[in-house]
């Protein structure tokens, strides 16, 4: 299925969260279920903390992709952008905020919430709760901030 992340330019897809083209990493794909938004991952073995649970930097880093994928999925929707070939809008993490409540078992599939909290013209809030069997363990907030499609390169990128 897809989901924000296969509208993203080639050059906004290398992210380790969510880049689909990134072959090494987590290519999670964010999509709207209702007025929320949800993402789903399994994590493997070596994705280990304490034996039986999943690591902390992992589940921040899924908050995080789906954080940014949410606010995407949000200026998308406020602007009336229908999404088609590369032309979702681009945010970035401005601000990442996790909170451990339980250690997340290992072995099932972790489930990700996303609320729009608040939206303005360049800014997103999303809250994130994550799930492992049914558990809520993870609570996030991510702010992310839209950025140009030029956003990284060097100013005198073209005259290289
Ligand atoms: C599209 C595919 C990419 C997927 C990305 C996946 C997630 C990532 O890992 S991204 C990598 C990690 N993040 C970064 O490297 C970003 C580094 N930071 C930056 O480049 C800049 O600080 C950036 C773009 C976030 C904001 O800078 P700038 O564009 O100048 O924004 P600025 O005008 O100062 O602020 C815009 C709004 O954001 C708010 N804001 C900016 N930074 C923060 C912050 N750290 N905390 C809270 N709010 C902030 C401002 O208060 C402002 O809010 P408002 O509009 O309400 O006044």
């Amino acid at each position: 299925m897809k989901g924000i992340q296969d509208y993203y330019p080639d050059h906004f897809a290398q992210c380790y969260g969510c880049g689909r083209l990134n072959e090494h990493g987590h290519q999670i794909k964010t999509n709207w279920n209702g007025a929320e938004t949800i993402t789903k991952f399994v994590p493997k073995t070596y994705h280990t903390a304490i034996p039986g649970f999943v690591y902390g930097g992992l589940l921040a880093s899924l908050i995080d992709c789906h954080g940014t994928g949410s606010a995407a999925l949000a200026l998308a929707k406020a602007k009336n952008i229908v999404l088609d070939k590369s032309n979702a809008p681009r945010c970035v993490t401005a601000s990442l905020q996790v909170k451990y409540l339980k250690p997340t078992p290992i072995g099932s599939e972790i489930e990700i919430k996303g609320i729009i909290s608040e939206i303005t013209e360049r800014k997103v809030k999303v809250s994130c709760e994550l799930f492992a069997d049914d558990m809520l363990c993870v609570t996030g907030e991510v702010i992310a901030v839209l950025v140009p499609d030029n956003f990284g390169k060097p100013k005198n990128a073209n005259l290289q």
